[in-house]
């Protein structure tokens, strides 16, 4: 399908345009809260109670009268264990008529088994208390509804009574290769033929970032296969992805597919690579063709999938950590385009320099040893010794 490189639009346009005519539901489900680790809670959690329900010990001792010890120190030769004073380690309750605690290390015993108590003590009620509620207050508010949880907000919202939780359903994407030269992983391809792989990668990226790939068959560059295909994924999925078939190949169907159904409809984004990619609104739902080769799609995924999977879940986009870097090649794409330069990062005598990795690699190795993104405004190029933020990707530096 032809497009005009005038009328695409930038990264930041696409994000906007797709956000503003997204008509999604967002259901809740409820999880067990041992499976709610990166869900998006659905609504306010309050405690369910106070914890500890009761005042309790907040050290391992011996809990006493505060009275007995008005006079300093009592003589307790005689003190009986149960009546006079009782064991209570971190955490334990202990009867009533006891108020105060006195630390294991002031406290020990002698050959008789007798109680002896450090002269120097000073003992007042309340000592080493932990006072009913102050884990967690009855009503207090856990977790607002919109919350990211992460592992310490499972132990919380468990110990306030919620054992399961109410959550975000996840963001369904289905996920549509297609191309006649793909065989299936486990098959070895014949001339002319390629592994279909980009599913693996961007099915493990989504599951990351908290959506979930609903994985079809293989399609082949057939317009009624994909006809029927593009349909069934758009009445399953929130977001359909349609993988490959997006630039000017004379089998390249799968943008024109798209338009046909939708309300609103655009090709071709200002930035390299992923450029001939296809954008669609159809009955408020989005439907994108991601162009086949690894990068372009990974690129895809990277801006504009997981920016619409946080904008679904209410989240930020996660901003990477950027470090200054000497550039050790020019960076900067065409006129009008951004570049979005994967770089080799590395240490060199404790400066990090960073250049995108030779036309002459092959994909994997490309693949293998980018640690670090920038993506260079359009209208601007950097030159060999020029510094820049880089994005660090997670990876060591090498
Ligand atoms: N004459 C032109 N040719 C191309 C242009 C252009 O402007 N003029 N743009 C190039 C750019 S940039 C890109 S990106 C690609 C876009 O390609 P398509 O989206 O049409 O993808 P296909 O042709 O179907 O496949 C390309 C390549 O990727 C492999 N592929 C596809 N899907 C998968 C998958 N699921 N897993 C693994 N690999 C996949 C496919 O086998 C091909 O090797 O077009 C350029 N051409
Ligand atoms: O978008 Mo393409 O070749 O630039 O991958």
């Amino acid at each position: 399908m032809k497009f005009d490189h005038e009328k695409a639009l930038t990264r930041a346009e696409v994000l906007k345009a797709l956000k503003a005519r997204w008509e999604f539901e967002k259901r809740t489900e409820r999880v067990p809260v041992g499976e709610a680790c990166g869900r998006v809670l659905a609504q306010d959690c309050h405690a369910a109670y106070d914890l500890p329900r009761h005042r309790v010990s907040s050290f391992d001792g011996i809990a006493v009268r505060a009275a007995d010890f008005a006079q300093g120190v009592p003589d307790t030769c005689e003190w009986v264990r149960g009546v006079h004073f009782t064991q209570a380690d971190t955490g334990d309750d202990f009867p009533d008529e006891f108020d105060t605690i006195i630390a294991a290390e002031d406290v020990g015993y002698d050959e008789a088994g007798r109680l002896i108590l450090n002269s120097a003590l000073e003992v007042k009620v309340g000592n080493a208390i932990k006072r009913a509620g102050a884990t967690m207050g009855k009503g207090e508010l856990l977790y607002e509804a919109g919350t990211l949880l992460g592992p310490e907000a499972l132990a919380i919202l468990a110990a306030g009574g919620w054992a399961e939780v109410p959550v975000v359903a996840r963001l369904k994407v289905a996920y549509l290769p297609t191309g006649t030269e793909l065989v299936p992983v486990g098959t070895v391809p014949e001339r002319g033929q390629n592994v279909q792989t980009n599913s693996l990668m961007l099915g493990a990226y989504f599951a990351q970032w908290g959506a979930e790939m609903i994985a079809y068959d293989i399609v082949a560059d057939d317009r009624a296969a994909l006809s029927i295909a593009i349909d069934r994924a758009l009445a399953e999925a929130d977001v359909v992805l349609v993988n490959g078939g997006s630039s000017r190949g004379s089998e390249d169907f799968n943008s024109e597919l798209l338009q046909e159904r939708a309300s609103w409809f655009s090709h071709g984004v200002k930035a390299v690579p992923g450029r001939p990619i296809g954008l669609a609104v159809i009955e408020g739902k989005l439907a994108i063709n991601v162009p086949g080769p690894m990068i372009a799609a990974y690129l895809a995924a990277d801006w504009l999938v997981r920016g619409l999977v946080c904008h679904y879940y209410g989240q930020p986009m996660p901003q990477r950590v950027k470090v200054p870097a000497v550039l050790d090649a020019p960076l900067g794409a065409r006129p009008g385009f951004e570049h979005l330069a994967r770089l080799v990062a590395h240490d060199v005598g404790g400066v990090l320099h960073a250049a995108p990795v030779p036309n002459s690699a092959t994909l994997a190795e490309n693949i293998r040893s980018v640690n670090a993104f920038l993506a260079v405004p359009a209208g601007v190029r950097y030159e060999a010794g020029d510094v820049a933020d880089i994005e660090l990707l997670g990876t060591k530096a090498r």
